[in-house]
């Protein structure tokens, strides 16, 4: 092939994506289509570089440190207090490949100290930055205030520094040029990142999964519904039958929910509450959030409160289930197909990574566009906290006032009420907490396409409430032990999903918090590090425990009669453990051996010693 510069097997050097800092890696392939390499570093980091990010690896050499006059990075470091001055590199991708160059020996992995202090294991383009830019004190007073960084600086030599020092020949000792070209080429890098994410693996089954998700999810929830209406929903009653056809369709029902999410668009865009900053794009930009969710819960409550005051029969809801789930798919596809259709014509940068597989289907299910805005208001962000959400307490609380007029009851059931309580708490905690959701895979990662619309517009509001549909015709008498055995359970999850969440939270909002500088940490080669005390040092994803124990207590109040009412733990164990490692397989890709680091360090994912 004349066209391809670089073979397969070809050791090069590889541009660090975001920065000027070149490590040496393989080539394994060569896309014609898309003019990329991948390429693969020492530790298996797989990336796709464009030609012009690669150089062979005779032009290449460690400099060394005597001659170090300029503001490289590695004598940045030496001037700054980042914990990459003083610790040398283990193990990440680019890390390994400096030390493969400069050395013989890579560094070594029984190094006495690895056992105890996290190591850094390259400037991270923030940290360089941090470090060139005197001004930009916040980023150092980071670094010193996580504890394990501090050992480093106390145990390692400044003789390693030279090391990290890679860079063209040409460019060496050239001075104030040299700063120039280093920060146009630093910047083109992190514009080429940006524009060309680099591309991941398909999840969810590839482009056949998106097909079948496609059919069976709305399938699924159809099926639930009628289930759920069977006088015997046991197993051995399947299927469940067929309604007539035009009991699908009610343009009423359609109306509600439009007039519903109306309602709370509303709601989201008055200017009442606070402006919250989400994580950094990949573009560097920070988009605003008005994070108002417990506000607009709140005014919600009021609203249907007096609308009940004045006589609106809510027992219509539970009457017309199917006819609004379906309204409400409906809305789902509609805005679905929207995101698909604007996702044309956003620009590369705004997409999700492994958002654009070039697949209708696999791009429809998954969404490509990472924040889809009409101005300022966020698609996403409004449909994963608010209709979905506050509607799956409206319904609740619709289910309970059936329940009553179905049996004849002054109150709900104490089930009904535990089950009420239970999931209203788990939402206004969400809403009080909205901020946390910026943090979160969904809102960082996740384009927005049918998986998360009809997820938060259907699959919410009207499969997370089939344990209070279940209980409207099923008493379920509960013993005062056992109410006070599921109470605690609640509690001792919810601590934990709120605490872990929190932690998370605080740390990636802002790492120097002096509120979290007893936790130890592993720096990653992003600039971002990784928790590896606290919550998070208990298992990989403390949240998740928390988060199921608090399924369980939501589906014990319903008794064990049928398998219907666990179907929101079972969804939620198997939604939690492909999240998971989703979740294992994102990091891996984006901190490298830093992340597998933390899993030799933090060995369980979800139940200590167990999972
Ligand atoms: N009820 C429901 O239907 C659902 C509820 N949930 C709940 O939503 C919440 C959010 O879940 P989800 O978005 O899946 O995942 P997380 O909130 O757990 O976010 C995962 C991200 O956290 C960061 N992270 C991971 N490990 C560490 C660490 N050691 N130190 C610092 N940061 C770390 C990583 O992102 P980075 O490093 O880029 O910051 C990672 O991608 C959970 O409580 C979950 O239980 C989730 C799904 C459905
Ligand atoms: C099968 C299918 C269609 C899956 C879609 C998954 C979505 C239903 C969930 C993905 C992540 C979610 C979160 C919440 C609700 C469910 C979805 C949308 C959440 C808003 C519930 C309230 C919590 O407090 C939370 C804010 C942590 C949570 C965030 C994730």
């Amino acid at each position: 092939m004349p066209t391809v510069k670089y073979q397969r097997g070809d050791m090069v050097m590889g541009r660090w994506p975001g920065s000027s800092l070149y490590y040496e890696v393989k080539v394994l392939h060569f896309d014609a289509k898309s003019q990329l390499y991948t390429v693969i570093y020492k530790d298996g980091t797989e990336l796709e570089l464009k030609e012009q990010d690669i150089k062979s690896a005779a032009g290449f050499q460690s400099r060394p440190r005597s001659r170090s006059r300029s503001r490289s990075p590695g004598r940045r470091r030496s001037r700054s207090r980042s914990p990459a001055r003083t610790t040398r590199p283990s193990c990440t991708a680019a890390a390994v490949a400096a030390a493969a160059i400069t050395e013989s020996t890579p560094p070594s992995r029984s190094d006495a100290k690895l056992k105890d202090s996290f190591e850094v294991r390259l400037i991270p383009p923030e940290q360089t930055k941090a470090s060139e830019n005197n001004g930009n004190k916040k980023h150092e007073k980071k670094e010193d205030n996580e504890p394990a960084n501090k050992v480093n600086e106390k145990s390692e030599p400044e003789k390693n520094q030279s090391r990290y020092n890679l860079r063209r020949r040409k460019d060496d000792g050239d001075g104030k040029a040299e700063v120039k070209a280093e920060q146009l080429e630093e910047k083109e890098a992190k514009m080429a990142a940006a524009a060309a994410p680099p591309s991941v693996s398909l999840d969810f089954g590839g482009k056949l999964g998106a097909y079948f998700w496609l059919l069976f999810l709305p399938a699924w929830v159809l099926f639930l519904v009628l289930k759920v209406n069977q006088e015997d929903p046991s197993l051995a009653n399947f299927p469940p039958p067929w309604p007539p056809l035009e009991s699908f369709w009610d343009a009423k029902a359609l109306g509600f929910v439009v007039l519903w999410i109306l309602f709370q668009v509303l709601l989201y865009i008055l200017p009442v509450g606070k402006l919250s900053e989400g994580m950094p794009l990949r573009s560097g930009e920070r988009l605003k959030y008005r994070t108002n969710g417990f506000f607009a819960m709140v005014v919600s409550c009021v609203a249907v409160a007096a609308a009940v005051q004045q006589g609106a029969d809510l027992t219509y809801i539970h009457s017309h289930f199917l006819q609004l789930a379906v309204s409400s798919f409906l809305i789902s596809v509609l805005l679905s197909s929207y995101l698909y259709l604007r996702s044309g014509r956003a620009a590369a940068e705004q997409l999700a990574l492994g958002g654009s597989s070039g697949n209708v289907a696999y791009d429809f299910f998954k969404g490509r566009e990472l924040n889809p805005r009409i101005k300022y208001f966020d698609l996403k962000f409004f449909c994963e906290m608010r209709p979905g959400l506050i509607g799956w307490c409206l319904i609740n609380f619709a289910l309970a006032l059936t329940e009553m007029k179905r049996q004849g009851l002054e109150a709900p059931s104490h089930a009904m009420i535990l089950v009420n309580l239970f999931q209203l708490l788990y939402v206004a905690d969400g809403l009080w907490n909205e901020e946390a959701i910026l943090t979160t895979m969904d809102l960082m990662h996740d384009g927005f396409g049918f998986m998360l619309a009809f997820g938060d517009l259907v699959w919410v509001p009207f499969t997370y409430t089939l344990q209070a549909y279940y209980l409207v015709s099923r008493p379920t008498p509960l013993s005062p032990p056992a109410l006070a055995a599921i109470v605690t359970l609640k509690l001792v999850g919810f601590y934990i999903f709120r605490k872990s969440n929190s932690e998370k939270n605080a740390f990636r909002r802002n790492p120097s918090d002096p509120q979290l500088s007893h936790l130890k940490t592993i720096p990653t080669a992003t600039g971002r590090s990784l928790l590896v005390s606290g919550w998070w040092g208990v298992v990989r994803h403390p949240n998740y425990l928390g988060d199921l124990l608090m399924a369980l207590a939501w589906s014990l109040p319903c008794g064990f009669s049928h398998l219907l009412p666990w179907y929101y733990m079972i969804y939620f164990i198997i939604l939690l453990v492909h999240r998971d490692s989703r979740d294992m397989s994102e990091c891996r890709r984006k901190y490298g051996s830093a992340w597998d680091e933390y899993c030799r360090t933090v060995r369980y994912r979800i139940i200590p010693r167990v999972y």
